[in-house]
């Protein structure tokens, strides 16, 4: 690779990027498998999958906390664990350990000062998370949602490029799950890259701008959310069936014309639907029902990772 000419060392827009990564353990289990990922700067990723996906074990080779079997990494053009990569990285993979008797505040404090950050950052980060107002409160009476903001305070701290978050709602209610989704959807809106692992659908589609969905360790899609539901069309129930099956296939915009479970499915642009409509009906084709056709994302990631439970 050539050296760029912004002063950011090449591949800079990509800020994680693999190729070939895998992980095995022992000969039987491979937890990744040949995994290519691309992060771009900016976004932020959904790295999507069931549990044992393979997953976690991703994040932690991209954070140099374990080595891959083959393949390789950068990370911020660095490689993983590299000093001045992790300088410029925050991540809450693993719970990190806070002193439940001491406040929010105080713990951050206390990482602030191993991890060498200037004293402000502190309330900074409590800021962003949005837990200034309970900062002075001891960790131990903090609810499970706090705990996990003041994870994610923990890994601003270094006020990071990457923001790498591993199932951040996990266990949490309903309410905590909202706010946290709302926290990143909020980390992640500026300059701030976001890559987060989820196995809830609902979750990456709501925050996400790009999904990886990864299945046995291998990743079997990659796109935004509306690439991954793949083309827009339309449905129509229609009497009789093949007739305006028949039809629609010859109608101008409409590019394919299936007949599936007793309903015509249209791959055409939604906008046109009076027209298509106006046209069956012209045709002497009762139309009782004609919407536009989304396959879910659940539809598209049960699809993709084999009906496993999610
Ligand atoms: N240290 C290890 N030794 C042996 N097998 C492991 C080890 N770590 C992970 N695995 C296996 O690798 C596979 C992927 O695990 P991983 O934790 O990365 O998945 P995940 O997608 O993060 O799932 P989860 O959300 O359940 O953590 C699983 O089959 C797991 O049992």
């Amino acid at each position: 690779m050539k050296n760029g000419d912004a002063g950011r060392p090449p591949g800079e827009d990509l800020l994680v990027e693999t190729r070939g990564l895998t992980k095995r353990y022992g000969r039987r289990i491979t937890a990744v498998d040949n995994l290519d990922l691309a992060v771009r700067r900016g976004e932020v990723y959904g790295f999507l999958g069931p549990n044992g996906a393979g997953k976690t074990t991703t994040l932690r080779m991209l954070l140099g906390l374990i080595r891959p079997s083959s393949g390789r990494a950068r990370v911020l053009g660095e490689r993983p664990g590299a000093p001045d990569g992790l300088a410029r990285i925050g991540a809450l993979v693993e719970s990190p350990a806070f002193y439940p008797y001491l406040s929010g505040k105080d713990n951050l404090r206390v990482m602030a000062r191993y991890a060498d950050v200037p004293w402000w950052r502190v309330d900074e980060a409590l800021m962003e998370v949005e837990l200034q107002g309970r900062a002075k409160d001891k960790f131990r009476k903090y609810s499970l949602g706090m705990k996990q903001r003041l994870g994610v305070a923990a890994a601003l701290l270094k006020d990071p490029e990457l923001l790498i978050l591993d199932e951040p709602t996990n266990g949490l209610d309903p309410k905590g799950m909202a706010d946290m989704r709302a926290l990143i959807r909020e980390l992640g809106s500026g300059e701030r890259t976001v890559l987060l692992s989820s196995h809830l659908l609902g979750e990456v589609e709501q925050i996400c701008d790009r999904v990886g969905v990864v299945r046995k360790g291998r990743l079997v899609a990659e796109g935004t959310v509306a690439e991954l539901r793949g083309r827009e069309g339309l449905l129509v129930r229609a009497e009789p069936l093949e007739e305006a099956s028949y039809i629609a296939a010859r109608l101008e915009g409409v590019e394919e014309a299936t007949v599936v479970d007793g309903t015509l499915r249209l791959v055409a642009d939604p906008e046109r639907s009076a027209e298509i409509n106006a046209k069956l009906v012209s045709a002497g084709i009762r139309v009782s029902e004609l919407r536009p056709a989304e396959q879910s994302l659940e539809e598209v990631f049960l699809e993709l990772t084999g009906r496993e439970t999610v």
